[in-house]
């Protein structure tokens, strides 16, 4: 929590820390838990500690502010009984915060412990707040995020006015849970049904997707030799779906597939796999030299298996704006997986909602637009792009989708839902209003992907 308070990622740091501590089974669960939810949470914590410390959170110390959200996560989200709570917190306060802070945190967590958390929550949401405002405190969320999920509900066509409250608190709740590990087994390297062995099974909906219900990804042999990965069953959709979108083109030769951001390469690595299924060349292109090297390690079993059948996968490093301009007319499928808030994915890292802020939206909307712009003009007469975020933010997909299309007339905009049905099993009446597809943690289980399927007139 405190590398947190200074930048850090839970989901890289608290592993690090896990190993270096030998942390493992239970006692890394307990950890991981501990961490997670007093950071999800704090939203909800914070409110109640001020109550309780009878000041400010500004005015508590950082570090000490950090141990009282260990403990009323513990008293307040955990089966922890409240004495062992407390005593603990006051043990890790001596500890890490000072004998003075000890009191403190002493007294705060007794005076937490008086209520329970449904009691807490009727004190800390105003009784004349709206039904969005009222969410956001209830499964501690920023208000801002609240209500733009809110507006993704409606504009994506999930929700109804009639039901878009309900929906809303429960894609909130399920950013506050964990999800589930799921594995993708890449095609032609492993089946899902190899996968059993170690546990995994069939995903429902993703036929590519295997769920790893409890033990570690790391233990799975296909997982080590890079035949499986982890992967969202979302994120395998999104590639699943580009890989089988029609093509209108004279039949000249191998398709060239180009994925425009590709780092760290989950993606990448999912299409690599269908590129050689299909006898299709991949370029897998990424700005940042270091989330490249991180592509070409995902993409290394693909390419000796790529090489020996005579088809190229080939890892760069660049810039995706340039593509249009030095590769016009080059690729006949191309993802643009575009950097975006991730407000669909919040579930998966647990800090992210208090990081970001509204003003991210402005620099990445133009970015995602040029990204786009350059794709469709390095497509191919007949080709089809897929542009992606793990964001449903209206402001990050349709409306990106809708001015870059407004200033040119050579793009189909697709109805991308039949062909998500054709890739997926059993989903056909929860793609949403088309023509893109809008995936929802609450509904779907998958991290909440978006995706429109355009085309380039043949
Ligand atoms: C959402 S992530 C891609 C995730 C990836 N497709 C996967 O499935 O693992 C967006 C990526 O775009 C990269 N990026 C940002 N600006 C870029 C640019 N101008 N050209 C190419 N890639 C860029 C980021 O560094 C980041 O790795």
């Amino acid at each position: 929590m405190r590398s947190v308070a200074s930048g850090g990622y839970a989901n890289l740091d608290l592993p690090k820390e896990l190993r270096q501590r030998r942390l493992s089974g239970r006692d890394a669960a307990f950890a991981t838990e501990l961490t997670y939810g007093a950071t999800r949470l704090r939203g909800i914590y914070d409110r109640i500690i001020e109550i309780a410390a009878d000041r400010p959170i500004a005015r508590i110390d950082g570090g000490v502010l950090d141990t009282l959200r260990l403990g009323a996560h513990q008293l307040l989200g955990m089966r922890v009984p409240p004495h062992a709570a407390a005593d603990t917190s006051v043990a890790l306060a001596r500890q890490v915060n000072g004998a003075g802070a000890a009191g403190l945190v002493n007294a705060v967590l007794r005076r937490i412990s008086e209520a329970d958390l449904e009691e807490w929550l009727t004190r800390i949401v105003p009784a004349d707040a709206d039904a969005t405002t009222k969410a956001a405190i209830q499964h501690s969320h920023p208000e801002w995020i609240a209500k733009a999920l809110r507006q993704a509900l409606l504009g994506h066509g999930a929700s109804t006015p009639a039901t878009v409250d309900a929906d809303l608190a429960a894609v909130l709740a399920a950013d506050n849970a964990a999800a589930e590990v799921n594995l993708v087994a890449r095609p032609g390297l492993v089946t899902v049904e190899e996968l059993a062995v170690d546990g995994a099974t069939a995903h429902p909906h993703v036929p590519t997707a295997a769920l790893l219900p409890s033990g570690d990804p790391g233990q799975v042999a296909a997982v080590r030799d890079g035949r499986a990965a982890v992967q969202d069953a979302g994120s395998q959709v999104v590639a699943l779906t580009l890989a089988a979108a029609p093509l209108v083109r004279a039949a000249r030769g191998r398709e060239r597939w180009l994925d425009l951001c590709a780092g760290p390469g989950g993606k990448a690595g999912l299409l690599a796999a269908l590129a050689i299924e299909q006898r299709a060349d991949l370029v897998a292109n990424e700005v940042q030299p270091h989330r490249a090297e991180l592509v070409a390690a995902t993409l290394r079993v693909a390419s000796e298996r790529a090489e020996g059948v005579g088809l190229t996968l080939e890892v760069r490093t660049g810039d995706g704006r340039d593509y249009g301009v030095d590769e016009p007319a080059a690729y006949d499928r191309i993802l643009i997986d575009a950097p975006c808030t991730g407000l669909g994915a919040l579930r998966r890292r647990p800090e992210a909602r208090w990081r970001r802020q509204p003003s991210d939206l402005a620099a990445l909307g133009s970015l995602q637009r040029e990204l786009l712009a350059s794709a469709l003009d390095a497509l191919a007469p007949g080709g089809v792009a897929v542009y992606a975020t793990c964001s449903p933010h209206l402001a990050e997909t349709t409306f990106v989708v809708g001015d870059v299309l407004k200033k040119r007339s050579d793009i189909e905009h697709l109805d991308a839902r039949p062909v998500v049905e054709e890739v997926t099993c059993g989903w056909g009446g929860t793609l949403g209003a088309g023509p893109d597809v809008q995936l929802w943690p609450h509904d779907h289980g998958t991290d909440g992907m978006f995706l429109a399927l355009l085309r380039k007139q043949g």
